[in-house]
């Protein structure tokens, strides 16, 4: 081992690109002032040994810490996550960051310890307790590469406590995997690489590649994937990451295995859909990975709710052992499948309530409760009794028919910031509101949500799955592509999705695209206005809108105008031809008659095609 060992500060480190010109001691001196915290590790008592693996972020080695007193000295083996080069503008943001983290972290369990930071050639190195091995390389040993179900649940609650707990002091992990679940010396699974991608958010990094990919391709969210444009990232984009490490632990199989990180975008983000998830799981647990893998992350369980589901299956105790998990894909369908985004806001009495708007429309099936209060529970599931002015007795109603009002405003409303900031929309989606006005919002150009007071928001005009949309007059260069007709003008689409910081998905049925492969574009709500038959004014205009519904309108309709102008060519023509032939034989006739008149009434003379006109028109020959 000790042949390994290499000195941090004169490795060779060839193979890695470094920030040139870097003062180790001019970092080391920011670091310090920058964060009190964070306990500084002098790169000289590190002794890398050597590299257990490279990921997107940087990577891990083993080394050597030096623990000096003035009696002796304690060498422990430590783990090190080496960063990849940040620019210098970027380094005081992520130090702080990582004070934070740091901070948050003392005393959660289940969590990798970390001890401190330190540089090595110009990379930020996150010194951390160092464990025997992960989830990951057991699962490597194991004959078909799957854990038992028991293993599975026991790991599952947890790391599940873990994350939890991470949650709730507003940390993300972002790069839940079996590697990252690590073992210690009694086969406890500890939640490693914490927060690595929550760290670097927002900060530039070289790889653009790295910077719009928040995580390892194959456990991430849709949201994920850019989430400045597709996000907010949230609790549930965890969730989202946990349910493939537990698909993942029960088959042995990676997620998305064998497909390239722009394939598995396309089928996560653009074609929606979902990890396989195995048969012959219980429903308790199949339900849950249905709701991990929603695509909207609102409607996904929260790490707690996953959590009271593993535990209530441990406490079912040995009937988990009898679970037998087959690669086979599951039959389940959305029948049984509970909706967690109610357990998100739980009913009060007192609370000011309203019928629930579907997702993503614009009016509420029915106006049961336009408006009412809240005045107590029944005994039975899920129901309340709720007040409504002008009746008189309270009406029972299951709380999933209900949303809380607070403060005029309701989770999945449209607002308006009534100061504009530059870097975000100005309108995005309402997520949350506390009783006491407190509001998390999703707006586009944001990468997590903005917490704030109800105050700083208006109500906006709201968008719907299925309306038509043209960019306003006066947005000469949209945040997005937006296609244009013939004639320059900017053409008209469809709202197709709606995702939960705002950004509407559109897609123009009304033109005929073979560049685009998926033909769908992106709008910001704010640069766009709703096009329908009432606000068109005029024939024309409201054509016009007939041809956005589909591009054959127009093909349809011009050769419906030639069937008809030819029809009508035609019948015209015919007509003028009959009253030519009728204008001719009536002076046929009558140089006939006057023939007539002059021998003797014998037509024997009357030269054939006369003849023939005369007879084909009905006219008969007078005598
Ligand atoms: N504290 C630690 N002790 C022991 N091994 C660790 C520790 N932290 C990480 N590892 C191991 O190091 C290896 C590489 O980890 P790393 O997190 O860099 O890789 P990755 O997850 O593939 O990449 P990334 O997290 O950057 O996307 C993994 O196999 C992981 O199990």
């Amino acid at each position: 081992m000790a042949g390994k060992v290499v000195n941090a500060l004169s490795a060779s480190f060839s193979e890695y690109e470094f920030v040139e010109g870097d003062d180790d001691d001019k970092l080391r001196t920011v670091i310090e002032a920058s964060n009190p915290i964070i306990p500084w590790i002098d790169p000289s008592v590190l002794k890398l040994r050597h590299r257990i693996g490279r990921g997107a972020f940087g990577d891990v080695w083993l080394a050597t810490y030096q623990c000096s007193t003035k009696d002796y000295d304690q060498y422990h083996e430590v783990a090190i996550k080496m960063l990849h080069p940040i620019k210098q503008d970027a380094m005081r943001t992520l130090l702080d960051k990582f004070g934070d983290l740091y901070s948050k972290c003392q005393h959660v369990n289940n969590i990798c310890s970390l001890h401190g930071i330190s540089i090595i050639s110009g990379r930020i190195c996150i010194v951390m307790k160092f464990y025997e091995g992960s989830v990951g390389d057991k699962m490597t040993r194991l004959e078909g590469g799957k854990l038992p179900f028991p293993n599975v649940l026991r790991y599952g609650v947890i790391l599940a406590q873990g994350i939890s707990e991470l949650h709730s002091k507003g940390i993300l992990v972002l790069n839940l995997k079996p590697f990252n679940f690590l073992l210690n010396g009694t086969d406890q699974a500890v939640l490693g690489d914490i927060g690595i991608p929550y760290l670097l958010l927002g900060v530039s990094l070289p790889s653009s590649d790295t910077t719009h990919r928040l995580g390892t391709p194959n456990y991430m969210a849709p949201e994920q994937w850019r989430p400045e444009i597709r996000g907010p990232l949230s609790f549930e984009t965890d969730s989202w990451g946990f349910a493939c490490s537990i698909v993942q632990m029960l088959t042995g199989v990676v997620p998305w295995h064998g497909k390239s990180a722009d394939e598995i975008y396309d089928l996560v983000v653009r074609k929606q859909e979902k990890p396989l998830i195995p048969s012959g799981l219980p429903p308790l647990v199949e339900n849950f990975l249905l709701g991990c893998f929603e695509y909207d992350f609102r409607c996904r369980p929260l790490m707690k709710d996953i959590l009271r589901v593993f535990k209530s299956l441990e406490i079912g105790g040995e009937d988990v052992v009898h679970w037998t998990v087959s690669n086979k894909k599951s039959s389940n369908t959305a029948s049984d499948y509970k909706e967690w985004f109610l357990s998100k806001d739980c009913l009060q009495v007192g609370d000011e309530v309203r019928s629930r708007k579907p997702p993503r429309s614009c009016k509420p099936e029915n106006m049961d409760v336009p408006e009412g209060n809240v005045v107590g529970s029944t005994d039975e599931d899920g129901f309340v009794l709720v007040r409504v002015s002008g009746i008189h007795d309270p009406l029972r109603v299951h709380v999933s028919r209900l949303e809380r009002v607070t403060l005029g405003l309701a989770a999945g409303d449209w607002v308006r910031l009534k100061e504009e900031d530059k870097r975000h929309s100005p309108v995005g989606i309402l997520h949350s509101i506390d009783r006491d006005g407190t509001v998390s919002v999703g707006f586009i150009g944001l990468e997590t949500l903005l917490k704030g007071s109800c105050s700083e928001f208006q109500m906006a005009e709201s968008y719907c799955i299925g309306q038509f949309i043209r960019l306003k007059s006066n947005v000469l260069s949209p945040r997005f592509d937006w296609p244009r007709k013939r004639g320059g003008i900017w053409a008209t689409g469809k709202i197709c999705w709606i995702l939960p910081n705002g950004c509407l998905v559109v897609k123009f049925p009304g033109r005929l695209s073979i560049q685009e492969e998926s033909g769908e574009f992106l709008a910001d709500p704010a640069e766009v206005e709703v096009v329908s038959f009432n606000n068109c004014p005029g024939l024309m205009k409201k054509y016009q809108h007939l041809e956005d519904f589909h591009w054959a309108v127009r093909p349809l309709v011009v050769a419906l105008g030639l069937f008809t102008a030819m029809k009508v060519g035609f019948f015209i023509g015919k007509k003028i031809r009959r009253s030519k032939a009728g204008r001719r034989s009536s002076s046929i006739h009558s140089e006939v008659q006057h023939m007539d008149e002059q021998t003797d009434g014998s037509p024997a003379w009357v030269p054939p095609p006369v003849a023939n006109i005369l007879f084909r028109e009905g006219a008969a020959p007078a005598r």
